[in-house]
């Protein structure tokens, strides 16, 4: 039998830290509900004596949600230990953290006070503590910094005072994982009680180590790691839950060790976090970023269509992600190419391979990623020419100020005769977007709107990129210009123009079916 590693999620006490804005006290409900569902052992869901909404927050967790048990942080401070456990007296399994640092750093310039202070404190924090559960962690904050000797009396002293769980983070990310790993060894080996303990890690990421700090800390024995989805938390954040759940996961062989993860609902659980924190996540970053099963280039499409483990250690549907992305772009070689074209019903013999794939390596250097509907329209136009775009741009009038509502007036050569009309709107881009809609009489859906700055300082291009959806399919515009609402309008006009495009592939589709 496997050893289980148990896994404490800190998203919502060492995570919301990190944010900019503390989280409500809906947000953490939320949160609390789907971090749940991951079926962590341990949620740390907030520092209650901190403020009286973070109170109640803890205390409507610690009714609401079932499942792990649910945790307060508390400073080794009397008022402190009492607000934590009134907070969670409503949880059907509570535990209440409290802590004190221990380095000499710490202790001389923070604190104060010197280290048998610092244990007589924690002593009373633990005792107090017990009052109100049976389940008590413990940490020696900066405990990296600490020496190992210091580190075997306080800890000792509190299990002996009754804490069950013993933490010892790395609270500034300093150490590297030899040195990780050898602390929890001389711990294991130098403290009398350890037996009556579990071991916990807390690393933060300051170098990027928080990860390989912890699994080093598990081969070391330790047996609870503290972890937030994404890796949220104060500075570069926490060690990453998705991240540690997933090695103990796909290297259990070398490993040796198991959590209780559902890791089905990681990725669902990250984009939760990413959104309702407002921290997004990196694109490349492991298990949960856009790109992490992603494969752009042309050997490792062609890799993974023969054999999906070629260039994939764990399959997307593992972590909740729903498949992998094959993204088209002038990397990508043949393969993938006819892959997509079977995929959207195309035979062999539908196109040219040779021809196709030199049309669409010029498009894909022209622009970046190619889309089905750029494929399609190459199979039935061979390539495609911006000069026979049935929407061209003439000119735009835009005129805002912050007392009245914006108005624009747009011109498009629309087959060669001009076009032009006025409208309002709570911004100009707005009144611009109203005026082309009613030059083209097509009402298009905006899902996304970015709006980037290419080059520098105030002479600096705006570069407008939108997603838009007509009639069930999404389509993707850009434009770039020194003037930010010119630069949407081109965005706008090319995603008019991609409908147009489509619209015509379709009909030329519908024809060779018939003839
Ligand atoms: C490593 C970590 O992540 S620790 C957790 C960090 N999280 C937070 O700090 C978020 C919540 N914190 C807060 O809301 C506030 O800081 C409070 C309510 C805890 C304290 O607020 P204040 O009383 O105004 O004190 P302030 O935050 O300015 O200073 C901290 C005090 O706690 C002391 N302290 C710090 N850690 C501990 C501890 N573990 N045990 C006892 N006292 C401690 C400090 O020495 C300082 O004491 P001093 O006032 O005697 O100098
Ligand atoms: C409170 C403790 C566990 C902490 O967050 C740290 O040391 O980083
Ligand atoms: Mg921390």
């Amino acid at each position: 039998m496997q050893d289980k590693v148990w896994i404490f999620d800190t998203t919502l006490r060492d995570g919301e830290q990190a944010l900019k804005a503390s989280l409500t006290e809906e947000d953490k409900i939320q949160l609390a509900h789907t971090i749940s569902r991951l079926n962590v052992d341990v949620m740390e869901v907030g520092f209650p004596v901190s403020s009286p909404a973070d109170f109640r927050a803890v205390q409507r967790i610690a009714a609401e949600v079932k499942g792990p048990a649910i945790c307060g942080l508390a400073r080794a401070v009397s008022k402190d230990i009492d607000a934590c456990g009134e907070a969670l007296k409503g949880a059907e399994q509570r535990r209440i953290h409290t802590f004190i640092a221990t380095s000499p750093l710490h202790l001389e310039h923070k604190l104060r006070m010197s280290l048998d202070d610092a244990t007589n404190m924690a002593i009373k924090a633990i005792s107090q503590a017990r009052k109100y559960t049976d389940d008590v962690e413990f940490s020696c904050e900066d405990a990296g910094r600490t020496p190992h000797a210091d580190l075997c009396r306080i800890v000792e002293a509190a299990i002996n005072a009754g804490a069950s769980t013993i933490n010892l983070p790395d609270t500034v990310g300093y150490v590297t994982p030899d040195e990780y790993a050898a602390m929890i060894y001389h711990i294991r080996n130098n403290v009398p009680n350890i037996d009556k303990a579990r071991l916990s890690v807390h690393c933060h990421n300051d170098l990027g180590l928080a990860v390989a700090n912890s699994i080093a800390a598990v081969q070391a024995g330790a047996r609870q790691i503290e972890c937030t989805i994404n890796g949220i938390g104060e500075r570069a954040g926490n060690c990453s839950l998705e991240e540690v759940a997933m090695i103990m996961k796909m290297r259990q062989d070398h490993l040796k060790v198991h959590t209780d993860i559902r890791s089905e609902e990681i990725y669902r659980a990250s984009r939760q976090v990413a959104k309702i924190c407002n921290m997004p996540v990196q694109p490349n970053k492991a298990i949960v970023g856009e790109n992490a099963f992603a494969h752009s280039s042309g050997i490792h499409q062609d890799g993974v269509l023969k054999a999906q483990n070629t260039y994939e250690i764990m399959a997307p549907e593992t972590v909740g992600v729903p498949s992998n992305q094959l993204n088209m772009t002038s990397r990508s070689g043949r393969h993938v190419i006819e892959h997509r074209l079977t995929e959207l019903g195309y035979q062999k013999s539908d196109y040219d391979m040779d021809s196709l794939y030199e049309s669409f390596l010029a498009l894909a250097d022209q622009k970046g990623t190619v889309y089905d509907y750029d494929l399609e329209a190459m199979i039935y136009f061979n390539q495609i020419k911006d000069k026979d775009e049935r929407y061209q741009l003439q000119f735009v009038n835009a005129s805002s100020n912050s007392q009245s509502i914006a108005s624009a007036t747009v011109g498009i050569a629309l087959n060669g005769e001009l076009k032009q009309e006025a409208a309002t709107g709570n911004g100009p881009v707005e009144a611009a977007f109203v005026a082309i809609e009613r030059i083209t009489g097509m009402a298009v859906e905006v899902v996304e709107y970015n709006l980037d700055a290419t080059g520098k300082g105030a002479s600096s291009l705006g570069q407008v990129d939108i997603i838009a959806k007509f009639d069930g399919k999404q389509y993707h515009g850009v434009g770039l210009a020194a003037d930010i609402v010119e630069a949407s309008v081109r965005a706008m006009i090319r995603v008019y123009n991609l409908i147009d495009r489509a619209q015509k592939v379709s009909s030329l589709k519908q024809q060779r079916k018939a003839g």
